[in-house]
């Protein structure tokens, strides 16, 4: 697989004027961008359109996760826009992501549908705080399997379960993986983590990135080292 498909840059910004003013600097240097929440709920579709007419391949994470009927239709209004990749959660159930699959199959240019298992933030004690007393690894398997087993294309999951859920009967699922962190770096906000590197030899098909390269002071460079580190990852 070309590492040009398999990094995804996430755009975490407040406006479209940044997030292109972003894009700028990374002159060139990737295919895949991701858009979030913060950017989808303050610029919408139009967002979503000037990403495509710029040539890139878009990622919309929406975590979408409501009733059934909320939800495939968020699937088609969502979908149209011409985003490959679009998430919702796995924690929705069967019945829910059966019903996003549904709505995806009947639009012209679907989306593919990933499921968000558990959170990269989440450790044991917020699991636990849920209510989830099974270790993370547990509890993304059993969604895993359940959401491919609805009609969903691929799993969010960290680097910790890539493993796991290639022995599982999710196995052939496209495995997204954010979580990374160059050796050493800090963590942020994230819990589950490994390095690009890492998590591409356990098994993932495309990783999501945003600060390491959306804070870095050289965003091209940056981007360049990782999608490098994938490159000798797959041919080790
Ligand atoms: O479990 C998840 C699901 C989605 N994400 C998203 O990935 C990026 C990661 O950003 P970093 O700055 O590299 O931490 C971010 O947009 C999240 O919304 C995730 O981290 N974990």
């Amino acid at each position: 697989m070309d590492p040009l498909d398999r990094l995804i840059v996430a755009l975490d910004y407040p406006s479209r004027a940044e997030a292109m003013a972003f894009v700028d600097r990374l002159d060139g240097t990737v295919r895949w961008l991701k858009v979030g929440l913060e950017l989808y709920l303050a610029e919408g579709r139009p967002m979503v359109e000037a990403l495509r007419e710029r040539g890139f391949e878009v990622f919309l994470d929406l975590k979408l996760h409501d009733i059934p009927n909320t939800v495939a239709g968020a699937v088609r209004s969502a979908g149209a826009c011409g985003a490959a990749l679009l998430t919702l959660h796995a924690a929705g159930g069967p019945a829910m992501l059966a019903a996003a699959a549904e709505a995806a199959s009947k639009l012209a240019s679907p989306p593919r549908l990933l499921a968000v298992t558990v959170l990269t933030s989440m450790d044991a004690a917020q699991l636990r705080a849920i209510g989830i007393e099974a270790e993370a690894r547990e509890h993304v398997v059993r969604l895993g399997e359940m959401a491919v087993a609805a009609g969903v294309n691929g799993l969010v999951c960290s680097p910790e379960e890539i493993i796991p859920l290639r022995s599982s009967s999710a196995q052939d699922a496209r495995l997204v993986v954010p979580g990374i962190r160059p050796a050493g770096a800090v963590k942020d906000d994230q819990s589950r983590i490994a390095t690009a590197g890492d998590a591409i030899r356990y098994g993932a098909d495309m990783l999501v990135v945003g600060r390491p390269i959306t804070r870095a002071s050289d965003p091209a460079a940056a981007a360049a080292a990782l999608i490098e580190e994938v490159r000798a990852a797959q041919t080790a």
